[in-house]
């Protein structure tokens, strides 16, 4: 079997042995920007115009002052990605300008949270260390494939509700994207052959499940209904930041009900309330598998509003996949950003968040540049941006809290395959979740696994008469360390060749000598080019939460710094950290004057919250 590295490559993210990577740096062409120079745009008016001029007339006073105005370093390094069509790139005007925003990463959370400030007015500079945006919602193309990098089961994509977070951020900036319905959320495979469809209509899916577990109709119902209670109140507000006082009690004083359920369900696990209706052990475990495949962790740790989410958006908007693969969407996002006048720079790698006067006023790049702006965003983990980005002799009491109620969730071992398309039986669903023989093993390393066909829905992804198999499991960093070179390779195509087998015996007889392409990443792969911290797929509970109190917003202790994407709350997923940007969003807007604020409530409020996560 032909096992292809990319967790070792040293130029690029992807390359392979002997292949060359699309998005190398090679392609990617120096522009000289003269700090000097400002383009006018004809498109906008003269108000605009002399705004922008009287910036810039700031921003050349404030770096003279500050020594800060290095032209040869602008002249020189700036790079724009001009590779992959349709990505956002550098506009360049004002390279130099004072900004609203640094965000820095563009992962959906990172984008979210800029192209809504950047619609509200702000100027907003995006940093992303790659070639393209998207982190974990990235892709990547190899001999005729689009690989997803992540996941590909996107909630929060329909045209419904209140709830659909990626089409309300796509559409704040003018982009409408081409989906197709996934008729199954995904297609179980567990213990005790029992095997469990999740069909896209609400009633099929309960039918299928009662027909399983028939003596447990009235717990499954109930256990459901309080799933929906939960998803309608979420779904009966507008939703922005729940540390805006001006917001959060307004929608207290139009929806008080559904404000008070959700309030009542915050604290609250899905495993508990589900203990409350069901006695049957099989179908508990069950539960665990709908809460892990979104969690990462058994329902007993998964907070109920997030299970309730994501158990019923599946039905209610339907899971929707974009034409073309998921890096569609923040490709999309980075555009319309670029629209909205403002940047995003690639290549970009944030070493550092520059403090003064304990605020944080601006970012060191590895190649030496500097950006100032009033609010800097990280949208990388607060590990990372914590114990990486600020050099701060303690941590502040409010992360290192976050760091004992939270531990960094495992990584994956990621198998990118191509094969012959005859291998699937027809009718075969787009997403499958298999755990074979033992319940014991959900939470396992490479207990259970992961398998999404995304050319199931959208052939275009993959070369005439084949299909791709995206197939992961949960693995951990310290798996994969002090290895040699020659090892590491052994073990990967050990652990792959294991992983494949599992899924020949159970799914795709046949399925080793189908395939026509592969490529293994490891929980390294995910550290080294997602920029995460051990490769981790998000925060998990370190031990039995109380639902979603500890979870952090997006202020920080210091200030001008904010944190936006999964180690916010409510967490893991991409319709999570999309709403994580739009939280983010409307706090940095009412602090920088983009939107209503008032200071006496903002530091009740505030002081109020950090008291409930301290009670958690
Ligand atoms: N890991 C997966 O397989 C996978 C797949 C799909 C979706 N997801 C979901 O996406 C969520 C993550 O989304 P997110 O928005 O929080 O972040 P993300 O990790 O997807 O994106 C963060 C981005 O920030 C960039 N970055 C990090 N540090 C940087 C630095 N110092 N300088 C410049 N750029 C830097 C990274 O390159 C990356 O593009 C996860 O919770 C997960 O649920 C994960
Ligand atoms: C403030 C206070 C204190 C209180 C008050 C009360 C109130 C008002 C409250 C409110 C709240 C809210 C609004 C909330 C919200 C929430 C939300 C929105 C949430 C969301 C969530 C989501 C999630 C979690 C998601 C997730 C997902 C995921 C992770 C996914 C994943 C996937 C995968 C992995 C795939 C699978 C695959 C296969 C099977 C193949």
């Amino acid at each position: 079997m032909d096992v292809l590295d990319f967790g070792f490559s040293t130029s690029n993210r992807f390359s392979t042995h002997g292949k060359i990577n699309p998005f190398g740096s090679g392609h990617l062409k120096p522009i000289n920007l003269c700090p000097n120079t400002f383009r006018f745009n004809p498109l906008k008016t003269q108000k605009c115009y002399d705004y922008q001029l009287l910036k810039l007339k700031f921003w050349c006073g404030m770096a003279k002052q500050r020594k800060r105005f290095d032209l040869f370093r602008l002249k020189s390094v700036v790079d724009v990605d001009r590779t992959v069509e349709g990505v956002g790139s550098l506009v360049g005007d004002v390279n130099n300008s004072f900004y609203d925003a640094i965000v820095i990463g563009s992962g959906i959370g990172g984008l979210v949270a800029a192209t809504q400030l950047a619609v509200k007015g702000a100027k907003v500079l995006v940093l992303e260390k790659y070639v393209i945006p998207g982190g974990s919602s990235g892709f990547y193309q190899r001999d005729g494939f689009t690989f997803d990098v992540g996941s590909s089961v996107m909630f929060g994509f329909s045209d419904k509700g209140n709830l659909n977070l990626i089409t309300q951020a796509l559409a704040a900036v003018g982009c409408k994207m081409q989906v197709i319905p996934d008729p199954t959320t995904v297609h179980y495979h567990l213990p005790n052959s029992l095997s469990i469809q999740v069909h896209r209509v609400y009633d099929e899916f309960v039918t299928e499940l009662v027909t399983r577990f028939p003596h447990e109709k009235e717990g499954i119902l109930k256990f459901y209904g309080d799933c929906w209670k939960i998803f309608n109140a979420l779904n009966s507000l507008e939703l922005k930041s729940l540390e805006e006082p001006i917001y959060l009690f307004g929608q207290f004083f139009k929806k008080p009900l559904e404000c008070l359920t959700l309030a009542y369900y915050l604290p609250q696990n899905a495993g508990n309330i589900a203990r409350k209706y069901i006695k049957d052990p099989q179908l508990l475990s069950f539960i665990d598998a709908e809460c892990f495949i979104v969690s990462t962790v058994n329902a007993m740790q998964t907070p109920m509003i997030n299970a309730a989410m994501v158990l019923c958006d599946r039905h209610f908007g339907g899971i929707n996949y974009p034409v073309g693969g998921v890096g569609e969407i923040a490709k999309s996002l980075a555009r319309g950003l670029v629209n909205q006048g403002s940047e995003i720079i690639y290549k970009s790698n944030v070493t550092h968040i520059i403090i003064e006067n304990g605020k944080a006023v601006g970012v060191n790049l590895s190649d030496g540049r500097q950006f100032f702006a009033k609010t800097i965003i990280s949208n990388a983990t607060r590990w990372d941006t914590f114990g990486k980005l600020l050099k701060m002799e303690d941590l502040p009491e409010e992360e290192a809290r976050f760091q004992r109620s939270y531990i960094k969730a495992p990584s994956f071992l990621s198998i990118h395959m191509g094969v012959k398309a005859d291998v699937l039986p027809p009718n075969t669903d787009c997403h499958h979740f298999v755990l074979e023989d033992d319940w014991k093993n959900l939470e396992e390393p490479y207990g259970s696994i992961f398998l999404s066909i995304p050319t199931i829905l959208d052939s275009s992804l993959a070369p005439e008469g084949n299909h791709i198999l995206h197939i992961f499991t949960t693995s951990s960093i310290e798996d994969w360390e002090g290895l040699s070179r020659k090892d590491y390779e052994t073990k990967k195509e050990l652990v792959s060749e294991k992983i494949i087998s599992r899924l020949e015996k159970k799914l795709f007889p046949g399925l080793k000598s189908s395939i026509v392409f592969m490529e293994v990443g490891t929980p390294k792969t995910h550290r080294r080019y997602l920029a995460r911290d051990s490769g981790t797929y998000g925060p998990m509970p370190s031990g039995t939460p109380k639902g979603l109190l500890a979870m952090p917003f997006n202020t920080t202790a210091v200030k001008g710094l904010y944190c936006v994407g999964d180690s916010c709350f409510p967490g893991q997923g991409v319709i999570a950290v999309a709403f994580s940007g739009v939280m983010c969003a409307h706090r940095v807007a009412a602090d920088i004057g983009f939107e209503k604020k008032n200071a006496v409530l903002d530091v009740a409020l505030l002081r109020l919250l950090g008291w409930l996560r301290t009670l958690a």
